[in-house]
C-alpha cells in the first residue's frame, strides 16, 4: 500500500484504499475466529450499554466472536441484549465486597482472564467500566497482562480515566490505541503536556501528545477525527451525522478493534507497511462516520446507537462489496 493520505497537502487520510487493502476476504477455508475474536472489558451497575454497542458493533463489522467481562451486577443485564455475546460476570464494585476480601477477589478477576487472553485479537478496555477504585485496580492488572502477551489494546472511555492517572499503563507500548472524546483529550494534554489544548496548531500537539506517551496512537474524535501515533498524523472528516447521541464513541471503540486486528493480521504477511494501529483508527472512524450519515438519513431527529449499528453493515458493504 502506498500512503495513508490523500494526494496534495491535506491531511485526510485515503480511507477507501486503506479499507480495500486491510478487509479479509470471506473464504470457505477460512474457520471460526480467524477473522478476529475481540473482549471489551467494561460494564458496572451504572453502564451497561456502552459495553454492548463496542462489543456488538465489533461483531456486525465481521469479528467472530465478541467477549464481554463487566462486574457481576452488569452481566445479566448485558447478555440479555444480545445471545451473540460471550459475558463473562468476573469485575467487582467495591460497594460489593468486604475489603478483607479484595485481595482474593483480585486474584481469581486476572485468573480469569489469563486463561482467555492469548487468544484475543484486541482488547477494548474502558466502556462503561466506571470508575470504582477496586475495580480499576483489577483492570490494570488484566492491561499488565495484555501488555505481556503483546495484545493490542483500545483504551476509551472510564479506561482513559484511568490511564491518565497511571500512564505508565501504557507508555512505550505501540500496540495501545487511545480514544479520546474532547473531555478525555483535555485531560490528557493537561497531563502529559502540561499545557491546555491549543487548536491554532492541533496537529502538532497531538503529535507530541502521542509522543509524550512513548508512540501510543491517538484518535482524536471531534468535528473531524485525527489520528497520530508521534510519527504521523492524518485526519477523517467523512461526512457522519449532526445527531450527537451518546455511544458512538463506543461503536467507534469495537470498530477501530477489529480493523487493527485486520490490519496486523495484513502487516504480518507483509501487505501493508503503515502502522496497523493507524490504519485500525482511520477505518473505525470512516465506518462509523459513514454508518452514522446513513441512520441519519433514515431517522433524522430520531436517529440513536443502535440505529447507527444496524448501518455499519450495509456501509462497509458500499465501500467494499463482498
Ligand atoms: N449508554 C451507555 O451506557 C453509555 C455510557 N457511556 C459511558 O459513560 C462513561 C462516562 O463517559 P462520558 O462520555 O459521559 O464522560 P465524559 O467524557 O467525562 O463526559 C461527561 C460530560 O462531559 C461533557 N462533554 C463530553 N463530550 C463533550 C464534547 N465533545 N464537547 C463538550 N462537552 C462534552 C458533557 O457534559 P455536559 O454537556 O452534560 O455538561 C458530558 O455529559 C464511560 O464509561 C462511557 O463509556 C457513554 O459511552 C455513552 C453511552
Ligand atoms: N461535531 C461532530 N461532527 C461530526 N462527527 C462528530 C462530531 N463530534 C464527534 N463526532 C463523531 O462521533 C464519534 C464519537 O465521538 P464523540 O466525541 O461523541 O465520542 P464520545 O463522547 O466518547 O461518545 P460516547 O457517547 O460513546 O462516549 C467520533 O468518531 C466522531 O467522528
Ligand atoms: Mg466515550
Amino acid at each position: 500500500m502506498q500512503s495513508v493520505m490523500t494526494s496534495g497537502p491535506s491531511l485526510e487520510a485515503d480511507s477507501i484504499s486503506i479499507f480495500r487493502s486491510i478487509l479479509p476476504g470471506l473464504e470457505s477455508s477460512k474457520h471460526k475466529g480467524q477473522a478476529g475474536k475481540i473482549a471489551v472489558v467494561g460494564g458496572c451497575r451504572e453502564y451497561t450499554g456502552a459495553p454492548y454497542f463496542s462489543a456488538i458493533s465489533a461483531l456486525k463489522i465481521g469479528a467472530d466472536l465478541s467477549h464481554v467481562f463487566c462486574t457481576k451486577d452488569a452481566a445479566p443485564v448485558i447478555k440479555s441484549y444480545s445471545p451473540e455475546l460471550i459475558v463473562h460476570p468476573i469485575l467487582e464494585e467495591s460497594y460489593s465486597i468486604r475489603d478483607e476480601d479484595k485481595s482474593s477477589i483480585s486474584a481469581k478477576v486476572i485468573a480469569e482472564v489469563e486463561k482467555w487472553m492469548e487468544r484475543f485479537d484486541c482488547l477494548v478496555v474502558g466502556p462503561g467500566l466506571g470508575r470504582d477504585p477496586f475495580l480499576l485496580d483489577c483492570v490494570s492488572n488484566i492491561m499488565k497482562h495484555a501488555r505481556e502477551c503483546n495484545v493490542p489494546m483500545v483504551i476509551d472511555g472510564d479506561g482513559l480515566y484511568l490511564v491518565t492517572n497511571c500512564l505508565d499503563l501504557v507508555s512505550g507500548y505501540p500496540l495501545a490505541v487511545l480514544t479520546p472524546n474532547l473531555n478525555e483529550y483535555k485531560r490528557l494534554v493537561q497531563k502529559v503536556l502540561n499545557s491546555e489544548v491549543n487548536d491554532e496548531n492541533g496537529t502538532d500537539q497531538l503529535l507530541s501528545l502521542a509522543k509524550g506517551i512513548g508512540g501510543v496512537t491517538i484518535l482524536r474524535k471531534g468535528k473531524s477525527d485525527f489520528v497520530s501515533d508521534g510519527k504521523t498524523a492524518c485526519a477523517v472528516s467523512v461526512y457522519g451525522s449532526p445527531r450527537r447521541c451518546g455511544g458512538q464513541g463506543d461503536i467507534l471503540s469495537g470498530s477501530v478493534a477489529v480493523f487493527l486486528s485486520w490490519a496486523r493480521q495484513c502487516a504480518d504477511k507483509g501487505e501493508v507497511s503503515m502502522n496497523p494501529t493507524i490504519l485500525g483508527c482511520v477505518a473505525g472512524s470512516a465506518l462509523l462516520r459513514k454508518a452514522a450519515s446513513m441512520a441519519f438519513d433514515n431517522k433524522k431527529r430520531s436517529t440513536l446507537t443502535g440505529d447507527i449499528i444496524e448501518c455499519l453493515g450495509r456501509s462497509l458493504q458500499e465501500i467494499c462489496p463482498v
